[in-house]
C-alpha cells in the first residue's frame, strides 16, 4: 500500500484538496478531524486538556478557539498541548492505515499539517504540498470566525516555512488557481502515483511506514 502525505501551511487548502482526492476514490486520513474529535465532547483528550488548561473546557467540550488563543501566543503552551494531543492522533492514524491495509486499497492518503514539522515523512512514500501566494493565505485565513493578526503570526510561526515545504516535497499542487485547476493537477498526480506502484519504494532516509 502506498502511503501519500498531503501538507500545506495553515489555509493552503489541505482540507479542500483531501475532499477533491476522496472524490477520486482515495481513502483520506485528516489529522485536524481526527483533532476535533479527540477535543468534542466525550473525547479522549478532553479531561487531560482540562487538567493543563483550566478553563478551556466548556459542556464538555474544548473551545478550540480558546484554546487556539492560549497556544499561539506561547510555544512552550503549545508543546504541551502537542504532548497530550499528538499520541491520540498517531493512534487514529495506525488505525486508519490497518483497515485500509485490510482492505487491500492500493494507495491512501494522511492529510497531515505538521508533515514536516515532526518528521512525519518518514511514514510516506511521497508528499504531497499544497500552496498559494501569501497574499491569498492571509486573505483565506483572516475571513475565519475568531481568527486575529495576532493568531495568524503565532500559527505561522510555529510552521516550516511554505518554501521550504516546496522544496521538500515530491509534488506541489498550486490552490490559487481555482478548483478546477488544483482537482485536474491532484489527478495527475494520483495517476502517476499509481502508475509507478510497483516500482515505488520508500526512499532510503525514510523509514517504512506503520506496519
Ligand atoms: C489549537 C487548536 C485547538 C485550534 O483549533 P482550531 O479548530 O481553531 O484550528 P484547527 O485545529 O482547524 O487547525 C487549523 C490549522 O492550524 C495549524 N495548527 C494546528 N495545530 C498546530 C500546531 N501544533 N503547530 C502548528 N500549526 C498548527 C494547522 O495549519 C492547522 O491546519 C487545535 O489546532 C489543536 O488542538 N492543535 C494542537 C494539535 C495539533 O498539533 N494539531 C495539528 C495536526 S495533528
Ligand atoms: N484549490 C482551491 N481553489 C480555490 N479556493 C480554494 C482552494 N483550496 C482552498 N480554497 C479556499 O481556501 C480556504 C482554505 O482552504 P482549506 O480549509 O482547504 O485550507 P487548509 O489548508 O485545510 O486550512 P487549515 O490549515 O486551517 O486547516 C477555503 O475557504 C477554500 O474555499
Amino acid at each position: 500500500m502506498i502511503v501519500v502525505g498531503l501538507t500545506g501551511s495553515i489555509g493552503m487548502g489541505k482540507s479542500t484538496s483531501a475532499a477533491m482526492l476522496r472524490r477520486m476514490g482515495v481513502p483520506v486520513h485528516d489529522s485536524d478531524a481526527a483533532v476535533h474529535r479527540l477535543l468534542a465532547r466525550g473525547g479522549a483528550a478532553v479531561a487531560p486538556i482540562d487538567q493543563a488548561f483550566p478553563g478551556v473546557v466548556k459542556d464538555g467540550a474544548v473551545d478550540r478557539q480558546a484554546l487556539g488563543r492560549i497556544v499561539f501566543a506561547d510555544p512552550a503552551r503549545l508543546r504541551q498541548l502537542e504532548a497530550i494531543v499528538h499520541p491520540l492522533v498517531r493512534r487514529s492514524s495506525r488505525a486508519f492505515l490497518q483497515r485500509q491495509r485490510r482492505r487491500r486499497v492500493p494507495i491512501i492518503v494522511l492529510d497531515i499539517p505538521l508533515l514536516y514539522e515532526k518528521g512525519n515523512e518518514r511514514y510516506c512514500h511521497q508528499v504531497i504540498v499544497v500552496t498559494a501566494p501569501p497574499f491569498l493565505q492571509r486573505q483565506r485565513v483572516m475571513r475565519r470566525r475568531g481568527m486575529t493578526e495576532e493568531k495568524f503570526r503565532g500559527t505561522l510561526a510555529q510552521q516550516t516555512p511554505d518554501a521550504e515545504k516546496r522544496r521538500r516535497a515530491d509534488w506541489v499542487v498550486p490552490t490559487g488557481l481555482g478548483r478546477s485547476f488544483t482537482w485536474h493537477r491532484l489527478a495527475a498526480v494520483m495517476q502517476q502515483v499509481r502508475s509507478s506502484i510497483g516500482a515505488m519504494r520508500c526512499p532510503a532516509d525514510r523509514k517504512r511506514p506503520h506496519a
